[in-house]
């Protein structure tokens, strides 16, 4: 795995052109930052051709959109799309919403997203497998979520990043399994907003590799939060983040390298 995608991504800072949910903003902006790209967010359709110019890649991130916010959602992946940046979707809460995968499809069907980084039970509810989500949250099922995780990729045509324990990243044919994490991830909210941001910055660093720079940021992320950790037995989630917020900017190759437990399909 191409782990020294990190040190190109602190070298050249891309900027991350964010539409994000008013939960986990901070997280996403203050995590980009600490891990060496550049965000920036954007409230305002006035301002996304300029906004689309002027950035790296492009997150989108379905946390708690209006209607208003996806007309911008709409014309800020189209915009992306004709300037070849790469853009990441982040389907918050479609497994537990049934708008909300409405409006997930709709924008699958009108832009090409590159990468599609969501837990067990969103990306379950976009491959049309049977699972029970909860919220924000993974929920649970019984099928197998590597074959899910394929499904959703070959249905839309693009990377699908499923995340949890382990996490999966697959191009509907090649799959990649990462062990690393801790569980401490569950228990701040904004880890998986914080992580869709983190894929958008690798694949700006690696535009042509899409594969390749969503696992290497899914593996970076993991073992940044194991970092966070350290040797500490009892941690709560408020010490996490600080930590995990730390060890984003801290956090060098080599320390990343050691401990990297994957395997590939
Ligand atoms: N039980 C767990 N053990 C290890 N890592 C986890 C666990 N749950 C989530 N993670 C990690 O947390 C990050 C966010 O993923 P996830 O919790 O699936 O997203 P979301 O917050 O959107 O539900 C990922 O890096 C994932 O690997
Ligand atoms: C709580 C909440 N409600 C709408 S978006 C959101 C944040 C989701 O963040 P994450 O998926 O990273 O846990
Ligand atoms: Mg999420």
């Amino acid at each position: 795995m191409q782990l020294s995608l990190l040190n190109q991504l602190r070298q050249e800072n891309p900027v991350v052109l964010n539409i994000s949910n008013f939960v986990t903003v901070q997280d996403v902006a203050n995590g980009l930052n600490a891990l060496g790209a550049s965000p920036i967010m954007s409230e305002e359709i006035n301002e996304t051709k300029e906004m689309v110019h002027i950035s790296d890649a492009v997150a989108l991130n379905l946390g708690a959109f209006s209607e208003e916010q996806v007309k911008h959602i709409r014309k800020m992946g189209q915009e992306a799309n004709r300037a070849f940046k790469p853009v990441v979707l982040d389907p918050v809460a479609v497994g537990a919403i049934d708008y909300r995968l409405q409006v997930a499809k709709e924008l699958l069907d009108e832009i090409d997203v590159a990468v599609i980084r969501g837990n067990a039970g969103e990306i379950a509810a976009l491959a049309g497998a049977d699972w029970t989500s909860k919220g924000i949250d993974a929920g649970q099922g019984q099928g197998d979520l590597v074959e899910i995780a394929q499904q959703a990729a070959q249905k839309f045509h693009t990377i699908v990043l499923l995340s949890g324990a382990d996490d999966i990243i697959t191009d509907g044919k090649r799959v990649t399994i990462v062990h690393n994490g801790t569980p401490l991830f569950a228990a701040h909210v904004g880890s998986g907003d914080m992580l869709s941001s983190i894929v958008a910055a690798f694949c700006a660093v690696d535009p042509a590799g899409v594969y390749e720079a969503t696992r290497v940021a899914a593996t970076v992320f993991a073992r940044i939060g194991e970092l966070a950790v350290g040797d500490q037995s009892t941690m709560g989630p408020g010490t996490f983040t600080v930590n995990l917020l730390d060890q984003l900017q801290l956090a060098q190759l080599e320390q990343i390298k050691q401990n990297i437990k994957f395997e590939e399909a």
